[in-house]
């Protein structure tokens, strides 16, 4: 206890001395050593640690029933506005009402005993416990959703990966906001419609007008409801983990292996937010097994073609055919924060074997130990590359890099583009890569489109070589005629 704790402590039972020594009446204001005693006697009574245990297990099982029916109900209503709207009269009400209306009817429903405080604690912090976790279901991160409908995680995954985490810090707060509550509400109930417990101890002391066991059992209530809010705030408090990263499964080496490669075709596709027109009669072939590059200004749909093929934005008209696995690179990682980068990788393939993983982390220039770090303690080029990584980790049969090169340095940029041609030669998947940067697409780019818009019209397509096939004089004249017609 720290010294002006202490300080304090002395203070009040000083002032309430002096208080009791003035009014000189000891049913009203009884002096502190009395009490003291009074407390004493109640320590050294086995039925003050029945009442005890009795009051305890009701705040127990007030706690779980509320997080029981708590939890679910404001999951549900975290994800669905319509439910939660027809749900949020009643909160109102249960929030609205005194406490001494819950305990009324709980009293023409349960009787006095057991149940009644248990239920006036339900009342109190139940809706409490569904208006946080459904906020923490809201504010789920939408970009992380998105990149699970991406990667086809299964609702189980999605639910234990990202929105059980998501909704932790919520909890958390849920857990020091009910702390107080849940013990006073319990030993409320007890005093008005208890049979058993602190509370109807205190009750029966007024009753008796035993004014020394009424200040004694105050001051003890006092102290558990600190205890009790204490314990529950340890509860909400948690590190971060370092895990050990093993070869859980060593399962078949999944390359190359029926992939199913298909042209993607894009017809009279329309698209737009709002009255902004984006694409509007759009058409565009990219080849299978080949490296396309998107190439354009900032904001005229590039990304908005990648976002409607793998799914996340949904396209006004037209017609796409596209068939098989997409595995995307977004722009902005999207890597599940509370996952190391291990786990990252393996949400997205839980039957990829580590040798592989740390194969592809030496081709990308990456240390073995960085599987046990976690997104925040990454440089923006270490996230990118995982991005990249967990993409290939997926085994997919097109990749959709998004801007996949920003904030990598230049040396790292070129050797990552070197063995991903490697990968990308091996593994035969298609590419569909935006990019502003002409240098990556000499070093890259084997079908190309010079975008222009608004609406997104295609300025000029051109077919290069493999780019395993080129050498560093072919790459010079390409980036040659590209900066060409970039610049008039
Ligand atoms: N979900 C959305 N809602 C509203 N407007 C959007 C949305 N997504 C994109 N836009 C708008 O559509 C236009 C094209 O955006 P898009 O991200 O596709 O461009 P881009 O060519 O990929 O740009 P950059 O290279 O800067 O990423 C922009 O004006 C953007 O503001």
């Amino acid at each position: 206890m720290k010294k002006n704790t202490i300080l304090g402590l002395l203070l009040i039972i000083f002032t309430w001395w002096i208080i009791a020594f003035f009014t000189n009446n000891q049913l009203l204001i009884p002096f502190p050593q009395n009490v003291f005693k009074e407390m004493g006697k109640l320590f050294l009574d086995y039925s003050f640690y029945t009442d005890l245990l009795n009051t305890v297990s009701k705040i127990i099982i007030g706690f779980f029933i509320s997080l029981l029916i708590g939890i679910p109900i404001g999951f549900i209503s975290g994800l669905s506005q319509r439910f939660f709207e027809i749900f949020r009269p009643f909160l109102m009400i249960i929030q609205s009402s005194p406490v001494v209306s819950y305990i009324a009817i709980s009293m023409l429903w349960f009787g006095i005993g057991f149940y009644t405080p248990i239920f006036v604690a339900f009342m109190v912090i139940f809706p409490v416990i569904v208006l946080n976790i459904s906020e923490g279901i809201k504010s789920t991160d939408k970009k992380l959703l998105e990149m699970a409908k991406v990667y086809n995680i299964r609702k189980k995954d999605i639910f234990l990966k990202i929105y059980f985490p998501s909704i932790i810090p919520f909890l958390k707060s849920t857990l020091n906001m009910i702390s107080g509550s849940l013990w006073k509400s319990i030993v409320v109930g007890e005093f008005l419609a208890g049979d058993k417990g602190l509370g109807v101890s205190l009750s029966f002391s007024k009753i008796a007008l035993n004014t020394d066991r009424v200040f004694a059992y105050t001051i003890l209530l006092a102290i558990f409801g600190m205890l009790s809010e204490k314990f529950l705030k340890k509860l909400s408090k948690n590190k971060k983990k370092k895990k050990e990263i093993k070869n859980i499964k060593v399962v078949h080496i999944n390359k190359n292996n029926n992939k199913n490669l298909h042209d993607i075709i894009i017809k009279g596709l329309n698209k737009k937010f709002g009255n902004d027109v984006i694409l509007s009669g759009f058409d565009i072939i990219f080849k299978k097994s080949k490296i396309n590059v998107l190439l354009g200004e900032s904001g005229i749909g590039k990304t908005t073609i990648l976002n409607i093929l793998s799914g996340i934005l949904k396209k006004e008209s037209g017609e796409i055919i596209v068939e098989g696995k997409i595995g995307y690179v977004f722009q902005d990682d999207r890597l599940i924060p509370w996952l190391n980068v291990y786990e990252n990788i393996v949400f997205v393939n839980d039957e990829i074997n580590l040798e592989i993983i740390e194969k592809y982390l030496k081709s990308f220039n990456l240390e073995k130990e960085i599987l046990s770090k976690y997104p925040d303690e990454l440089s923006g080029g270490m996230k990118k590359r995982i991005n990249l990584l967990r993409a290939i980790a997926y085994n997919p049969d097109i990749i959709l890099m998004d801007e996949a090169f920003s904030s990598i340095d230049v040396s790292n940029k070129y050797k990552i583009i070197k063995e991903l041609i490697n990968i990308q030669k091996e593994e035969k998947f298609t590419v569909i890569m935006v990019t502003h940067d002409p240098f990556e697409v000499a070093n890259f780019g084997e079908n190309v489109f010079i975008l222009e818009g608004k609406p997104l019209k295609i300025k000029k397509i051109m077919n290069f070589k493999r780019v395993f096939e080129r050498n560093l004089e072919d790459n010079h004249e390409i980036l040659y005629k590209i900066n060409k017609i970039l610049l008039g």
